[in-house]
């Protein structure tokens, strides 16, 4: 039986690259692996129209969370139909975003969100991994600039706030891993969180 999992943080924290590790740790035990990411996830053509920075439609922040969540509806049935075979789910962002960008970044009502996001995102994942980095460090390995990247740091430094409250009100879920370090090791410290959910 496979679990879902989730990488979380800001821009830069080496989510992409932890998750195709650790995707390709568990294939290597034979697991069926479902790798994916959003935007995108559930209606692909919505990617380029959210990330793109020269999009050119101005979004009010609740029409943002709206389309991200229409991705995101249409996703979670993706990933539902994924764990219902057996296979792990890695998703490389999930509702959490929306909460730390829209929300905490934004300033979007976190209740409203929560109330769409009951059918829009109603998977919860079993570990979510944020990669936790300032936002200057992030910005700078990021070598495409998207439309949140291109924000100002004070936008990124209270996505950064945001995601670390998510992660303590919910410490059963996040395991905060300082992403300033080797990739090496913080791939060894998700294996080690995951053992536990791993047969033998
Ligand atoms: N621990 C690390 N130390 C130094 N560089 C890293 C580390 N992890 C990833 N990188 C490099 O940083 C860049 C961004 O990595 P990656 O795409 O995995 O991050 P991300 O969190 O998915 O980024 P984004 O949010 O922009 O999609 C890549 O060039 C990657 O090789
Ligand atoms: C799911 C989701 C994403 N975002 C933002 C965060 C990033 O700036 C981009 C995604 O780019 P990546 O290179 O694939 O990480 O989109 C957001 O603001 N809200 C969301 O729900």
């Amino acid at each position: 039986m496979g679990y879902f999992l989730t990488f979380e943080g800001p821009e830069g924290a080496g989510k992409t690259t932890q998750a195709r590790l650790l995707a390709d740790w568990l294939e290597a035990r034979g697991e069926e692996v479902f790798l994916t990411r959003e935007p995108g996830g559930g209606l692909p053509w919505l990617r380029q129209a959210l990330l793109s920075p020269g999009a050119p439609h101005p979004l009010s922040p609740e029409a943002e969370y709206l389309l991200f969540s229409a991705d995101r509806a249409e996703h979670s049935r993706r990933i539902g139909e994924a764990l219902a075979r057996g296979a792990w789910v890695i998703s490389d962002r999930y509702l959490d975003s929306s909460l730390a960008y829209q929300g905490y970044g934004r300033g979007l009502d976190l209740d409203w969100m929560l109330q769409v996001a009951r059918k829009a995102a109603p998977l919860k994942p079993r570990l979510t991994f944020l990669l936790d980095l300032p936002p200057e460090e992030g910005l700078s390995r990021a070598k495409e600039k998207n439309r949140f990247e291109a924000m100002d740091l004070a936008f990124h430094a209270r996505v950064r706030q945001g995601y670390l409250e998510l992660a303590r009100k919910e410490p059963g879920r996040f395991v905060i891993l300082d992403a300033s370090r080797p990739v090496e090791v913080i791939h060894e410290e998700i294996r080690r969180a995951i053992m536990p959910l791993c047969g033998p």
